[in-house]
């Protein structure tokens, strides 16, 4: 009998946060939450983010509960509605390999770390909470608290949430380390000669070495509305850029003069919603990158005199035998266009003397890397965010990266601050 089967409930990774600030009841993930049956035991986090994190493609989950069949209750569904099917007629058999290979290390690795690893109140003889409220934070969402937030609760409220054999990084991470890349060498070229076939997709090839593709009317009216809308996002921030890793693995913020932007993040409304995850699912097809690689949409607002200036998506790239590197680098950028700007804002790309104007719906693609090797740094695609001059440029990036981002975010081993 699955741990989490039936009943599917949405929860959201955010709902945390927001109620602190006091928002919770207007979260779709919240409210969703609200809604639950009776707890189940709070140990079971361990389990939990083992068994069906594994199958998340972002910010939110799904639990579902009452039903046999655990695997129901993420992973496999998940797999296959993101999944790399659809685009009749296109090439797909090395990318469904990819998948299939994907799931089958996800079951192995995952039998093997429930039957080594102990969890339960004895793990946690010594272990503190990092932040008073913890008891209280556990108890919310009647009793699911951990399992709402893991990224933050398994790490900060290890006690609270008898996870403190996974406070390490190591322990809580190795798991991921050694899933398979999303890229092969020699994928690039193929995927994006294999975009012109794909039927009803409308694709202006911008460079050929490297890739730089447009595609002009690439999200819907509907899609449009539904980014615009603020309930599909978290709060707008002063974009900074990540620094050094602290003592918890996480990485700090740094604020630079290179940059003058507004961020948000998607939030469960977005991740959850049935628009978000079609537009997820229609870009991890063109990219034939399985959603588990991906980071959370980021959203991007700048107003007059705003900028970015040059930059590589791609900047930090690791060694690749570096235990603590999961998620490992940015692979592609798939950028999206929510407005037409007045004057200014284009997207340069100065090695290549390329400038891309922003119109409402279209999307740009690039990626970060070399065909012949996907660890290799593409310099070529450097890029920056010509100043705003008049108007506004509401924007997205969506970034897939070599190793499995979501789920490695969604259980703090992205490096990501806590939030
Ligand atoms: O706004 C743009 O045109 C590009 C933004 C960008 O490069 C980024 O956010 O990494
Ligand atoms: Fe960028």
């Amino acid at each position: 009998m699955g741990l989490l089967g039936g009943n599917s409930v949405t929860m959201c990774r955010w709902s945390l946060v927001s109620s602190r600030a006091g928002s919770a009841r207007s979260h779709f993930g919240s409210r969703a939450a609200l809604r639950r049956g009776p707890s189940a035991a709070r140990w079971t986090l361990a389990q939990f983010w083992r068994k069906d994190a594994v199958g998340t493609a972002g910010a939110c989950h799904e639990l579902g509960r009452g039903r046999a069949g655990g695997r129901r209750g993420g992973r496999d569904v998940r797999g296959r509605r993101h999944g790399l099917r659809g685009a009749a007629g296109v090439p797909r058999v090395r990318a469904q390999l990819r998948l299939a290979e994907v799931h089958r290390h996800e079951q192995r690795e995952h039998r093997a770390d429930l039957a080594r690893v102990p969890h339960g109140p004895d793990g946690c003889r010594n272990c503190k909470d990092r932040e008073e409220r913890c008891p209280q934070f556990a108890r919310a969402y009647q009793g699911l608290g951990c399992e709402d937030n893991p990224s933050y609760m398994i790490d900060v409220c290890a006690h609270s949430c008898n996870t403190c054999h996974l406070k390490d990084f190591a322990a809580r991470c190795k798991h991921l380390v050694d899933m398979p890349e999303s890229l092969e060498p020699g994928t690039i070229n193929q995927t994006f000669q294999r975009m012109r076939s794909i039927k009803g997709l409308d694709v202006e090839i911008l460079s050929e070495d490297p890739w730089i593709v447009k595609f002009p009317k690439f999200l819907t009216d509907e899609e449009i509305d539904f980014l615009k809308d603020a309930n599909t996002r978290g709060p707008w921030e002063e974009a900074s850029d990540t620094g050094a890793l602290d003592e918890h693995g996480r990485r700090k913020k740094v604020f630079s003069s290179g940059r003058k932007t507004d961020v948000a993040w998607c939030n469960c409304q977005c991740q959850e919603h049935p628009v978000g995850k079609r537009l997820v699912s229609r870009i991890s097809e063109i990219l034939r990158v399985h959603p588990h690689y991906m980071e959370s949409m980021q959203f991007l607002r700048y107003g007059k005199g705003m900028y970015y200036r040059a930059h590589h998506d791609a900047a930090a790239v690791r060694r690749r035998d570096d235990p603590g590197n999961v998620n490992k680098h940015r692979i592609y950028t798939f950028f999206m266009y929510l407005n037409d700007v007045t004057k200014g804002g284009g997207t340069r790309f100065p090695s290549l003397d390329l400038e891309i104007q922003p119109e409402r719906g279209s999307a740009i693609l690039w990626p970060s890397v070399h065909n012949h090797d996907p660890w290799e740094v593409d310099h070529r695609t450097r890029h920056e965010a010509l100043e705003v001059e008049d108007g506004e440029k509401l924007s997205m990036n969506l970034w897939w990266h070599l190793g499995p981002h979501a789920l490695a975010h969604y259980i703090g081993c992205s490096g990501a601050p806590i939030r």
